[in-house]
């Protein structure tokens, strides 16, 4: 039925937020199945889970899968972790597409000091909190959402600090709005996700989306190739693959074996995507899109 993603900086109120959703949602339809994911499905502590790049990209993944397992037309999940990174939405969405459910995003939108305040709080509580240094990474890397981007959109925005949080905030209300609304042919404001809305008038079959899928990768590593081969062995930074797409950026120098491996590991995470439901991404342009950013998530240094 469909996807909500929960997104703020670390300490901002998200499950607050989200348990706030879930309620109201549950009150609002007995009959509704939500399920709140969060980062404790991975059983480790907040410093655990953001110590370093590989336990971090471990969480997302495994939140990914438990996403993508559980996405469903009779169910709203709602994903209660940091989200800050615009790629990792981006394939958030495009499970949603797959799916073909709604989708949407809602942002705790909180100064940085009050989250520190919070985090503070959390300690003198003895409640798990983040550490500084951990909190202060996090927060630099935080990605805010944009209401222009398929993948943050449509964007409800909570300010938990100014108006606190409650099942009558605007911005959950609107959501409850959004997504129990009923769907006929007139609807315009809710949209539900339909695997082919990024090729438009064209649709594919499952083989040419995969050949898509697999020439398309294969010209992101032949311009990997390149620039390395020009940057003599040091990083690839700001290398344009066109308009409109992110630029790679990855940090050390990377063997074609080491590229191989990765363009199969996400052509088979692609594809994945597709046993939920119908076809991954058919058009060149998005499949390039996610693998460039999948590449600078394990190459780089987001
Ligand atoms: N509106 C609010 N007013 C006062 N305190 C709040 C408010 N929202 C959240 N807090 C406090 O901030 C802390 C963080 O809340 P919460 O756990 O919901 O944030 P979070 O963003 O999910 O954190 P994490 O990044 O660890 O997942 C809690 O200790 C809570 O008491």
């Amino acid at each position: 039925m469909a996807l909500v993603v929960i997104c703020g900086q670390p300490c901002s109120g998200k499950s607050t937020a989200a348990l706030c959703l879930a309620e109201a949602l549950r009150e609002s339809e007995s009959k509704l199945n939500v399920r709140v994911i969060d980062d404790a499905y991975f059983h480790l502590d907040c410093n655990q889970s953001y110590a370093n790049m590989t336990a971090e990209k471990n969480l997302r993944g495994v939140l990914r899968s438990e996403v993508d397992r559980s996405v469903s037309k009779d169910n709203i999940i709602i994903l209660d972790s940091l989200n800050s990174i615009k790629g990792y939405r981006y394939e958030l969405w495009c499970l949603a597409r797959a799916a073909g459910i709604r989708y949407c995003v809602l942002f705790c939108d909180v100064e940085e000091t009050q989250c520190q305040k919070w985090n503070e709080q959390r300690r003198e509580k003895g409640e798990a909190a983040y550490d500084n240094a951990i909190f202060e990474d996090l927060v630099r890397r935080f990605e805010t959402p944009d209401k222009r981007n398929r993948w943050d959109s449509p964007l409800f925005e909570l300010w938990p600090s100014k108006d606190g949080i409650q099942k009558s905030s605007a911005a959950i209300l609107d959501a409850i709005s959004y997504l129990t609304k009923k769907v006929d042919s007139k609807s315009r404001d809710v949209k539900i996700l339909q695997p082919t809305i990024a090729t438009q008038n064209t649709r594919f079959s499952e083989a040419n989306s995969l050949y898509e899928l697999d020439r398309a990768t294969q010209e992101v590593i032949n311009v990997i190739v390149e620039a390395q081969s020009q940057a003599i062995g040091g990083p690839v930074n700001g290398v344009s693959l066109g308009r409109d797409l992110p630029t790679l950026n990855i940090s050390r120098s990377v063997g074609l074996p080491e590229l191989r491996r990765l363009r199969r590991t996400f052509i088979k995470l692609t594809s994945q995507t597709s046993l939920s439901g119908p076809p991954p991404p058919a058009d060149a342009e998005s499949a390039k899109r996610m693998f460039v950013d999948y590449l600078n998530r394990e190459l780089g240094t987001a």
